[in-house]
């Protein structure tokens, strides 16, 4: 592998550093801008302003669950009802009136108000989400539309709830002695809140966490392999994106101080879903976008079109429409990608120089460490797996013992069963029949993040990345077991030494394996020889006991293979175990100390190179007879 280039690693952790310290400053600079000028905005900007930050919320949450978790959601209107109508009720109705009146006072309805919405949304969501969220497909958005719909229609037929008339009467809200009744005084609240959530989820997508919420999308399999809980993340951001939307709710009651079933039906949780795709799914700032030129085009378009036209009528929702597929088909990542790529031509030119925690490796102590087995100890002992698919045997009582410090390479035909196997064994698949213990433990029907917490790693046959994401990232989140920061943490920034501890593992891994030139590049730029390695650095990253390697040589060039075994040999030095899976026979016999060939599922030969090579069935089973 290429040895590290210093310089490069500093430049690229300065860049990095320098990117997000005059981004932080850009966003400083047009907050204090907002709050000047607020003052002189005319009252019919200032409620418009405050729709947009309430529509963002929302927003943010779809962000968050359909363009990073991929879970698409067209029932967060329902969500913003609940919290709307927690406040609306806890303030108006008489018996909870009187009764919580002597406890907090007036003016402490609406925060129990708050406190109520946020309580229901959460039963409510993680039910909802333990039920749906295990669809897949087009089940689950049809799932959100169903949910949204019985709540719409819930709020409406509730006659404690007003019924279609609603509830009126919902008081302002009121802040340390100071009435928030103006849409001018609230709307301060309003903006400070959604630049809060803002900041809470960057901070959350930068971290441990948010890497592993990233792999939600398209990557679960891998991430559930690096030992993350795919299942509690779904359910948790679920929760959260509903929260966002129910905080959006109680902020809009006591903004419009009235609340009816209308703003809170399927039509407008449509609309928010608009606003996070035209916005940029993928992108925090993308609410924002969205939910400001969707409610400024919606707004211009009412004004504009009836005179335009010469009648009035609904045409602004036909136009509305026409222009969302124009925009969707020219911007398909949205339109924040656009306005970040130019952003980020400013910043280049804008950063002076500082160094990042990335670079310094003393950060590495806050990782938990593993101690090694000493070599020569079973770290995995398969015995009798068995796979059948429907009536086909993909591994017929395949037995196989691996130790630490041995290379065992895994040999065989064009569907062998080798794949079906390495699978098995690495925890993403179930055998039908057979035993398998690693580090002593059984294993049978245990998930693959329970495989990887007893220090197991592994590689993909097909190459499993974040695309876009960079090396760095893709290699840090290998080493996920490592740290412990929950989302909290990462929200409030509490977990920066572990963050930094993170990335500078990952770093020490990429330069480990030749590939520190490209640590901020995106993956999906890398040749596929390379997003092989960049597979090796992220499985060394958790600091695993046995190391499961398939087809890592596959488009390697033939330096680059001599150099991917010099660094297999480092590992089996240092104790490590490893099982490759490898077509490129020259490749495996200089490697490896002991080999297993399976044909048509069945162990036709085990032994070293050597013994391998001499018998006559695996000859037969290669070269075909
Ligand atoms: N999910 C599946 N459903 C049905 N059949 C499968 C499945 N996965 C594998 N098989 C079949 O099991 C057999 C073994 O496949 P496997 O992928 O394990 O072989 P392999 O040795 O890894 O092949 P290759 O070297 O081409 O990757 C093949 O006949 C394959 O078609």
């Amino acid at each position: 592998m290429t040895p590290p280039a210093e310089t490069d690693l500093r430049c690229a952790a300065r860049s990095r550093f320098m990117h997000r310290l005059t981004r932080a400053r850009l966003t400083l600079a047009a907050l204090a801008l907002l709050v000047l000028c607020w003052g002189w905005l005319p009252d019919f900007s200032v409620v418009l302003l405050c729709h947009i930050a309430l529509y963002a919320l929302v927003a943010l949450g779809l962000v968050l669950l359909t363009g990073i978790g991929g879970m698409t959601s067209f029932g967060q209107a329902a969500f913003v009802g609940i919290g709307a109508y927690a406040t609306a009720w806890v303030c108006t109705a008489p018996a909870p009136v009187q009764w919580l009146a002597g406890a907090v006072g007036m003016a402490g309805l609406p925060w129990v108000g708050l406190a109520l919405g946020l309580a229901l949304t959460t039963v409510l969501a993680w039910g909802l989400g333990a039920v749906t969220l295990r669809l897949s497909g087009h089940y689950l958005p049809l799932c959100t539309i169903a949910w949204g719909l019985s709540l719409y229609y819930l709020f409406g037929n509730m006659s404690f709830l007003g019924g279609q008339t609603g509830i009126t009467g919902v008081p302002p809200l009121v802040l340390g002695g100071l009435s928030l009744a103006a849409p001018r005084a609230i709307g301060l609240l309003i903006w400070a809140l959604l630049l809060l959530a803002l900041w809470l989820l960057h901070n959350l997508l930068d971290s441990r966490a948010g890497r592993a919420i990233r792999a939600l999308k398209g990557a679960r399999v891998m991430a559930e392999s690096m030992g993350v809980d795919t299942a509690r993340y779904r359910i948790r951001l679920f929760v959260l994106a509903a929260l966002l939307a129910a905080l959006s709710g109680w902020l809009y009651a006591h903004l419009q101080r009235f609340v009816s079933p209308t703003p809170f039906n399927l039509h407008i949780g449509i609309e928010y879903l608009f606003m996070a795709v035209v916005g940029g799914a993928g992108h925090l700032g993308g609410a924002v976008l969205g939910a400001t030129l969707i409610t400024l085009l919606k707004e211009k378009l009412q004004d504009w079109l009836p005179s335009l036209l010469g009648s009035s009528g609904n045409f602004e929702l036909i136009v509305f429409g026409l222009l969302m597929v124009l925009v969707l088909q020219r911007f398909a990542d949205g339109l924040w990608p656009m306005l970040e790529r130019l952003g980020q031509r400013c910043l280049r030119r804008a950063a002076p120089r500082a160094m990042h925690p990335a670079a310094n490796p003393a950060a590495l102590t806050a990782l938990t460490q593993r101690t090694l087995p000493p070599p020569g100890t079973v770290l995995l002992q398969a015995r009798n797996i068995t796979k059948r698919f429907g009536g086909l045997l993909a591994n017929d009582a395949v037995s196989m013992d691996v130790r630490a410090g041995q290379v065992h390479a895994l040999i065989g035909p064009n569907g062998a069963g080798k794949s079906s196997f390495f699978n098995i064994i690495s925890g993403l698949d179930e055998a039908s029949a057979g035993d398998l213990q690693l580090m002593g433990q059984a294993m049978r029907r245990q998930p693959a993040r329970a495989f990887a917490r007893l220090g197991l790693a592994r590689s993909f046959q097909h190459v499993r990345l974040l695309g876009q994401r960079s090396v760095l990232e893709n290699v840090a989140l290998g080493a996920h077991l490592r740290a412990r920061g929950g989302w909290l943490m990462a929200m409030l920034r509490l977990d920066r030494a572990q963050e930094a501890a993170l990335l500078a593992e990952a770093q020490r891994q990429i330069e480990r394996c030749g590939l520190a030139a490209h640590a901020d590049a995106p993956v999906a730029s890398l040749a596929l020889g390379q997003q092989r390695i960049v597979e090796i650095a992220r499985a060394l990253a958790g600091q695993p006991a046995l190391l499961l390697l398939d087809e890592p040589a596959a488009g390697l060039r033939h330096l680059e293979k001599q150099a991917l075994a010099q660094l297999l040999r480092q590992l089996r030095a240092e104790g490590l175990g490893l099982v490759v899976v490898e077509h490129d026979m020259e490749f495996v016999m200089q490697l490896a100390d002991h080999i297993t060939v399976l044909d048509f599922g069945c162990v036709i030969a085990e032994g070293n190179a050597l013994q391998v090579q001499r018998n006559p069935q695996v000859l037969a089973a290669y070269l075909g007879g």
